[in-house]
């Protein structure tokens, strides 16, 4: 019976992957007790829409089979959240240069999945501007627990939060030099008690210097996302953040234009102040995803200047980022479950023996 249940899910396609999620390896061992059916579900990305959607079609497949479902994910990939039990998914933010709106995509993508249901993290690595605090709003020092030992995170819609702006302060000069620097954040990262998460966001100073990659070592990220302006000066140092990554063993996510096309807010209309689709020709130049783009909006602004992240706003600069969201939890799906793939193909599609 249980092979009855595995021929019923060849008709469920992977929509990122394009293949039937048994010959794609997601299936493990199915087994069935007491009318209810057990099904290990190779999944990576919490909340993703894609995700979600493999698991709503695998439940009602197995009800139309005559089975109560019951779905456990089991994955074994080789990315960094496989590695150590209950590992989040690290996604980094970077950009070759300043002022592009890193944070600001940091903030609103992070806020975003938290919104989906996701258990999100936030971690502000930035150390020459750490102004993520001040994006959402936070004011107060985080705590320490009973035990004196670890740091009790800043919680905020509906996130956890963790600053190296709380130890520097924003328009404090970093006077650190990069070994320190590292040694600080990494404590930061390990002595807090982030709990159980299913998605790390990190805000990673701009720049693709020797200082970004360090970081990146210390982090176990699972890909990142380089976040450029559509102009050329910031497509050249955008390179050199896509290219960061070729010596470095995290996948790229994808890029992200920020500051796109301008809507005016009296009239509505559209202006391409710079040349948008920048971001896009990066992103097939080096054969990595676009993720989306991002309107050039006065709100987006003011809101980060409100400590509101815009996405929390019903405008469409918000729904701009929940978009960006969406793509970029299917992203971490995606390499997820392809290296999950890859990791199971030496065992051929054969169901297991019962
Ligand atoms: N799409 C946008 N539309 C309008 N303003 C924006 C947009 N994105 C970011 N901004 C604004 O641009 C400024 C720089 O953004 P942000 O601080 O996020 O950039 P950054 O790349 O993180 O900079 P830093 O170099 O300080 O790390 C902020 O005032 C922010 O509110």
């Amino acid at each position: 019976m249980t092979e009855a249940i595995r021929e019923a899910l060849r008709d469920i396609e992977d929509p990122i992957i394009g293949e039937n999620i048994v010959s794609a390896g997601l299936i493990g061992a199915i087994t069935v007790e007491d009318g209810v059916a057990e099904i290990p579900l190779a999944l990576g990305a919490p909340h993703s829409p894609a995700e979600t959607e493999i698991a709503d079609q695998v439940r009602a497949a197995v009800r139309e089979a005559g089975y109560e479902p019951s779905l456990s994910i089991e994955i074994d990939d080789q990315t960094p959240a496989a590695m150590v039990d209950d590992a989040p998914n690290v996604i980094a933010v970077s950009s070759g240069k300043g002022g592009v709106g890193k944070s600001t995509v940091a903030v609103n993508l992070a806020t975003a999945m938290a919104q989906r249901g996701a258990a999100v993290g936030l971690f502000d690595a930035d150390v020459y501007g750490p102004n993520i605090p001040r994006m959402l709003g936070v004011h107060d020092h985080p705590g320490m627990a009973e035990d004196d030992e670890t740091i009790i995170p800043i919680e905020r819609y509906g996130m956890k939060l963790m600053s190296i702006g709380f130890l520097v302060g924003e328009n404090d000069p970093v006077i650190w030099r990069g070994p320190m620097v590292d040694k600080v954040l990494s404590q930061l990262w390990h002595d807090t008690e982030w709990g159980e998460l299913d998605y790390m966001v990190v805000d990673l100073p701009p720049g693709t210097g020797d200082a970004q990659l360090s970081m990146l070592q210390q982090m176990p990220v699972v890909g990142s996302v380089v976040v450029t302006t559509p102009q050329n000066v910031a497509l050249d140092n955008a390179r050199k953040g896509v290219r960061m990554y070729d010596d470095y063993d995290a996948h790229v996510l994808g890029v992200i234009e920020n500051m796109s096309t301008f809507v005016c807010p009296d009239c509505g209309s559209e202006h391409d102040v710079f040349d948008v689709g920048g971001g896009e020709r990066l992103a097939e130049e080096y054969e990595v995803p676009f993720l989306g783009r991002i309107p050039l909006d006065p709100s987006i602004r003011e809101s980060g200047e409100d400590g509101e992240p815009i996405v929390q706003r019903d405008v469409a600069a918000g729904s701009a980022f929940d978009d960006l969201a969406s793509t970029v939890m299917d992203r971490v799906g995606e390499v997820r479950r392809q290296s999950h793939r890859l990791t199971a193909s030496d065992s051929p599609d054969t169901p297991p023996a019962q």
